[in-house]
């Protein structure tokens, strides 16, 4: 077997190639020909810069939400209710998690087609290259994992997780309703798990721990490759380590610095669509660093899994088109798979 299939063999089996500690100099399949000192980050001083924070208990939030969902595709949303001790008893947990012995994380291995489990982040399967991170992503109660992974000893990791997705998902439900209102929303069966009727109509969640450990040779190595979310957006606490950056056009990649307690809200393709392009899906990456050990806790709001997506009715008959034919949440994210750069591309009109 040539050294290329077997990277490919491995990936797709979301086996984890190597255990991250005992690394003294980085690994060729984890060296990016594109690596982050190639294209390097801006570190703004300006204010106009950088993605902005809001207030999203000011009344006037909307049309800042607005305005940056525009501009940026990303904001931070700050004064959002959710306690600093509840992020930290998450980070502290994930961290837990993630320092248990590889054989031992790869007990709950994710399946290749799968979502929840232990491994790879899903789109490995779309670089040739490795990158320097590992994750555990659940939705719901992560019981069935965490027994396998703690026998004795799982309660608090599954009461900390489960609660955290309760907190965050009220969050997500207040800031759907923003931002579909700053979009102008008349029409609610354009958006049923906005205000759903019954359950099956409800949004979907779906939680991610992300881990980038310390890395030997952080310039040409890549924490999470650029990517853009399909979720109709992500909401991101980065703890206190710097390492996401988001491009800009025209300038380029800019660090998202780590405020304690903001969260990072970051619009996914499926609000792009919904707002007939006028939301910009934010690309974005992860860098890595060889001092410290990085946590981030990513939650995507989905619709429910078979809901169509469209552009909003009001948006289509302002701009007299609909940008977007409808598509399911499943049907968009299988299309990703195949091909990350394709995927709005072959739903659009
Ligand atoms: C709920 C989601 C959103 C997924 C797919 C599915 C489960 C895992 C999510 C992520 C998490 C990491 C980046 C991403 C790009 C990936 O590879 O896996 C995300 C992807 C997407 O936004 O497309
Ligand atoms: O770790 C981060 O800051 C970003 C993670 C991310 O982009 C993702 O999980 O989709
Ligand atoms: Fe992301």
């Amino acid at each position: 077997m040539n050294p290329t299939m077997k990277l490919q063999t491995q990936t797709f089996n979301n086996v984890l190639p190597l255990d991250f500690n005992n690394v003294p100099t980085l690994p060729d399949s984890y060296v990016w020909s594109t690596t982050p000192s190639e294209s390097p980050c801006l570190h703004s001083i300006d204010e106009k810069q950088v993605p902005p924070f809001v207030d999203i208990g000011d009344p006037i939030a909307f049309s800042l939400v607005r305005d940056a969902c525009e501009k940026w595709g990303v904001f931070q949303a700050i004064n959002h209710g959710i306690p600093l001790s509840l992020f930290q008893e998450t980070e502290f947990e994930a961290r837990r998690l993630f320092s248990l012995p590889t054989e031992q994380k790869q007990l709950v291995a994710r399946l290749p087609e799968g979502f929840t489990g232990y491994g790879l982040v899903r789109i490995s399967r779309n670089f040739p290259k490795l990158m320097w991170s590992e994750c555990f992503g659940m939705t719901g109660s992560p019981v069935e994992h965490a027994s396998q992974l703690w026998p004795q000893d799982h309660a608090k990791f599954c009461e900390v997780m489960e609660q955290f997705q309760v907190e965050m998902k009220t969050l997500c439900e207040k800031l759907v309703a923003i931002m579909l209102r700053s979009l102008g929303l008349t029409n609610e069966q354009d958006t049923k798990w906005f205000e759903p009727k019954n359950e099956s109509d409800r949004a979907k969640c779906f939680l991610q721990l992300n881990s980038y450990p310390v890395c030997p040779d952080p310039d040409r190595a890549m924490g999470l490759a650029p990517h853009t979310d399909s979720s109709l957006f992500t909401l991101l606490y980065q703890g206190g380590i710097n390492g996401l950056q988001v491009y800009d056009d025209g300038v380029g990649w800019i660090d998202v610095q780590p405020v304690e307690g903001a969260l990072v809200v970051n619009v996914g393709d499926l609000m792009h669509i919904v707002s007939n392009g006028r939301f910009k899906s934010v690309l974005h990456r992860v860098v890595v660093n060889n001092t410290r050990h990085r946590i981030s806790t990513a939650f995507f709001y989905l619709p429910p899994w078979d809901a169509k997506v469209s552009p909003l009715t009001k948006l289509v008959e302002f701009d007299h088109f609909p940008m977007y034919r409808p598509v399911t949440w499943k049907e968009y994210v299988e299309t990703k798979s195949k091909d990350l750069s394709k995927a709005l591309d072959s739903i659009r009109i």
